[in-house]
This record gives C-alpha cells, structure tokens and sequence, in this order.
C-alpha cells in the first residue's frame, strides 16, 4: 500500500484544566496516493483540526503524522513551513485568488514564490484536467464562482503535492457548479494519482470521494467505502441520534 498520508494515534487537547477541550483522542488513519476521502462528522468533532494536523498547519499533543513518507510531527517551525509549500495543496470555501493577478499567475503563484520554474508538461496537464484553458488570460473578476474555483484547485496541484486538503470547497457554489468542482476534483485523482482529502458537511459532496471518515467527538467512527449520499445520510443521522 502506498500511503500518502497517515495518521497514528493522533491526540490534540486544546486549552487546559477545566476549560480543556479534546479535539483529537486518539485517531488513527491511512490515506492511499491517488485516492480521495471525505472526512465527515458532527459540528465540532474534530474535522478541521484532524485535517490541520495532517497538514502541518497545527501540532499534536501526541501520535505521528507522516507525508510523503516524511514523520512531519515534531519538525521545527521552519522544517513545517517548507513542507507546508513543498507538499501540501490547499483549496478552502473562499477561492483566495490574487484579484490583480490572471488565472495563469495565480496559478502559478506557488512555483514563483517557492523560486521554482513552471514545468510546462504540468501545467498543460492540470489545466487540462480542470478544463480552464480558454480562462487563463482572465483575472478572477472575470471569471464565474466556479471557475474561480478550478484556478485555485490548479493553484494547489501546481507544485505536485503529496496530499490536495480542501476544507468545505463547495460552500460558497451553488449545487450544479459544486457538482462540476467535485467532478474535477475525482478527475484530478483519476487522471494525476492525486491523493485529496476533503472535509465537507455535505453528503452528496461525500458521494464523490472513494470513502468517507466519520469523525464524531474526536474519534473516527465510522469508514464508508464508495459512499452514496444515502448512507452518508443515514451514518450521520446514527450520530446525531
Ligand atoms: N483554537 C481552538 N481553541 C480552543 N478550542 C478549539 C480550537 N479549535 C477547535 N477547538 C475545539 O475543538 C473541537 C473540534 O473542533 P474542530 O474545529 O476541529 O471541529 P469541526 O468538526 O471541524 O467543526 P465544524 O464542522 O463546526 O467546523 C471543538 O470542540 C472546538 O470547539
């Protein structure tokens, strides 16, 4: 198995005494390179802080997270900041492009920061596989929600990350576009061995993900293999329950 990404007995407490609050207690997971996975659960149980733990934006109190097979858990600040721009994509709710700049700046925005030239074959392959050819030329006012969308999921597979994180990336489209963000997300997998993880709230986006984590009060719950909306729905409704 070729893992991506893996989490080993992850544990994070924030504050502590009577105000701490266990955010991780204890989460366990492996995420296979090419794969896409969902992670799913309750408000507050722990999504976003199991998927800034994995990206080394936040630390654990204890456990391992390895990327790219790299044990980035007790690396120094600026060890973290180099994996962070070397390793890791990112994609959230809000696009976050550059307004000044055209989609193929944008784009290219990471290489031209990380000092790295573009690799032509790479980009013509990302912008193939988000169909954002014909926009390049555009600056982000120009383009649609779900455009600006696909320039910044090309922005994050640009520098060839390990692991695509995206946080909520559908929040802010409306259903069809979304459903045409998340096509492209599958293809990116597909077509570039892309490893995605993605945390959403939303069933049918889960649907598009080869399996889905359940995380519920800080522990994963729950693994479904090709979710489909319904069986998303009737796990979190277990929950909620
Ligand atoms: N910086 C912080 N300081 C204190 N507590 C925090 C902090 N970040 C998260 N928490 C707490 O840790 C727990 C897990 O939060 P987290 O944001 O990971 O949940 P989530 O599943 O992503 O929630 P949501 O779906 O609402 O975004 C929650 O109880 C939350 O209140």
């Amino acid at each position: 198995m070729r893992l991506a990404c893996a989490a080993e007995e992850l544990k994070k407490t924030y504050g502590s005494g009577d105000t701490a609050v266990p955010a991780l207690r204890g989460v366990s997971a492996g995420f296979e390179r090419g794969t896409f996975t969902a992670v799913m659960g309750p408000s507050g149980s722990g999504k976003s802080t199991l998927m800034h733990c994995l990206a080394g934006l936040d630390r654990v109190d204890s456990g391992q997270v390895l990327l790219g097979g790299v044990v980035i858990s007790g690396l120094a600040d600026r060890a973290l900041t180099k994996v962070r721009r070397d390793r890791v994509g990112f994609v959230f709710q809000s696009f976050n492009l550059v307004p000044t700049l055209t989609a193929l700046q944008n784009i290219l925005l990471p290489l031209d920061l990380a000092g790295r030239r573009p690799d032509r074959d790479r980009l013509d392959l990302v912008v193939q596989a988000l169909r954002i050819g014909d926009r390049l030329e555009h600056r982000p006012s120009e383009l649609s929600g779900g455009q600006q969308q696909r320039v910044a999921v090309a922005r994050a597979l640009i520098t060839e990350p390990d692991v695509l994180f995206a946080d909520e990336p559908t929040g802010a489209l409306d259903s069809t576009t979304a459903t045409t963000l998340l096509s492209f997300l599958r293809r990116s997998c597909r077509e570039l061995g892309q490893t995605i993880v993605m945390v959403t709230h939303d069933p049918m986006a889960a649907s598009f993900a080869d399996r889905a984590l359940l995380l519920s009060d800080g522990l994963i719950v729950q693994e479904i293999h090709q979710p489909t909306p319904d069986l998303v729905l009737n796990a979190m409704r277990g929950l909620a329950a």
